[in-house]
């Protein structure tokens, strides 16, 4: 049971990567200021939160069941929380889905919108009434850099997040006037088992439906760009933990919280060019031009995170 004092931290999605990493680093904290509740929706996968947590089980942090897809599940977790009470809800729980949108059945793309998208508007829509009554409390929603800008043969997974992300906009408003803080987590890519989910799953593909010239297009140009992308700007789940950490430990957070500031030029092209011509060329320019130059790429991209092109793109003068 949570001390008083203690903010009561509910997570989703605590079997592996970020989840697991958020709900340590919180249950370790030196001045035990959290009272984690970590959640997963399959207890039999609890063993690696439990190694990691050491004995911070059972003093700082507690588990639960929740399966993000289930009203019943998300209703029967809240209410096992003494009181109802949660001061900081992380919306962690999520899927990745790639490949050429031909080959990807519309069954398959509604479970990544039921977890990613749907999984969060059940979780806030059980915690934020009592949120409300409260006049406080801060919903932190696991976004992503895809989030903010679509990246190819990524369609659907960017779609869910960005479902997320115009939601979550709408609602910090609302929110607001309740002294309710949220705020986005975006990071670029992460070595979790995501990756390797994504890389086993396109292992099996055989891509029905799908033309020649698309395949080739997904396996030789996009794959091998992507785990070049990974090797150079990939963040460990610490990276993620001490990020939200600092957003949730913040007397004002920030709404958007980029975790990877090599990706800070990529979402200005956006807000650069409103007819979004200059992301679109360059994204294409990135992927079907210089692929096999990716290294070189990454060089120049790590130069212009430099604060003059922000100052370019983002000040009106
Ligand atoms: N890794 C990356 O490159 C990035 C990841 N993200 C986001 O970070 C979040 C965490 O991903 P990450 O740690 O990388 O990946 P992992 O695959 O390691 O972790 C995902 C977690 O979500 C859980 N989950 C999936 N479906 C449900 C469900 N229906 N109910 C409850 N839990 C569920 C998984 O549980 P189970 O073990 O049962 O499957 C697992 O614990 C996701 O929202 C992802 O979109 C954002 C940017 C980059
Ligand atoms: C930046 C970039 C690329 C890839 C980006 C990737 C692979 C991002 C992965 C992000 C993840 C995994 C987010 C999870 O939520 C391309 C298209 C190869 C080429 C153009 C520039």
């Amino acid at each position: 049971m949570a001390n008083s004092g203690q903010k009561v931290v509910l997570i989703t999605g605590c079997s592996s990567g970020i989840g697991l990493r958020i709900a340590v680093t919180l249950a370790k904290d030196e001045k035990k200021r959290y009272h984690v509740i970590a959640t997963m929706r399959d207890l039999k996968k609890k063993d690696k939160l439990l190694e990691a947590a050491g004995d911070a089980y059972g003093k700082t942090l507690m588990l639960l069941p929740l399966d993000v897809c289930s009203d019943e599940s998300v209703k029967e977790c809240v209410n096992n929380v003494k009181d109802r009470h949660i001061d900081i809800l992380i919306n962690n729980a999520g899927v990745g889905l790639l490949g050429p949108v031909e080959s990807i059945s519309i069954d398959e793309m509604k479970r990544v919108f039921d977890t990613n998208f749907f999984g969060v508007v059940r979780m806030i829509k059980e915690v934020m009434p009592d949120m409300k009554k409260r006049r406080s409390g801060h919903i932190v929603v696991m976004s992503s850099v895809m989030g903010l800008q679509g990246v190819v043969f990524n369609d659907v997974y960017t779609a869910s997040k960005f479902a997320m992300e115009g939601f979550c906009e709408s609602m910090a408003v609302q929110l607001l006037k309740f002294n309710i803080r949220l705020s986005m987590i975006e990071p670029g890519p992460v070595h979790t088992e995501f990756e390797t989910k994504m890389m086993e799953d396109v292992a099996k593909m055989d891509f029905p439906g799908v033309d020649a010239d698309t395949v080739r297009y997904f396996k030789d140009v996009y794959l091998p760009s992507s785990i070049d992308i990974f090797e150079a700007m990939g963040q460990t789940p610490e990276d993620i933990a001490k990020c939200t950490k600092v957003v949730i430990e913040s007397e004002r957070p920030r709404f958007r919280n980029l975790t990877n500031s090599l990706y800070t030029p990529i979402v200005a092209l956006k807000y650069a060019d409103e007819t979004g011509g200059l992301s679109v060329n360059t994204f294409y320019n990135l992927l079907f031009n210089f692929g096999p130059l990716m290294h070189i790429t990454m060089s120049i991209l790590k130069c212009l995170t430099c604060s003059c092109l922000r100052r370019r793109t983002i000040s009106p003068n």
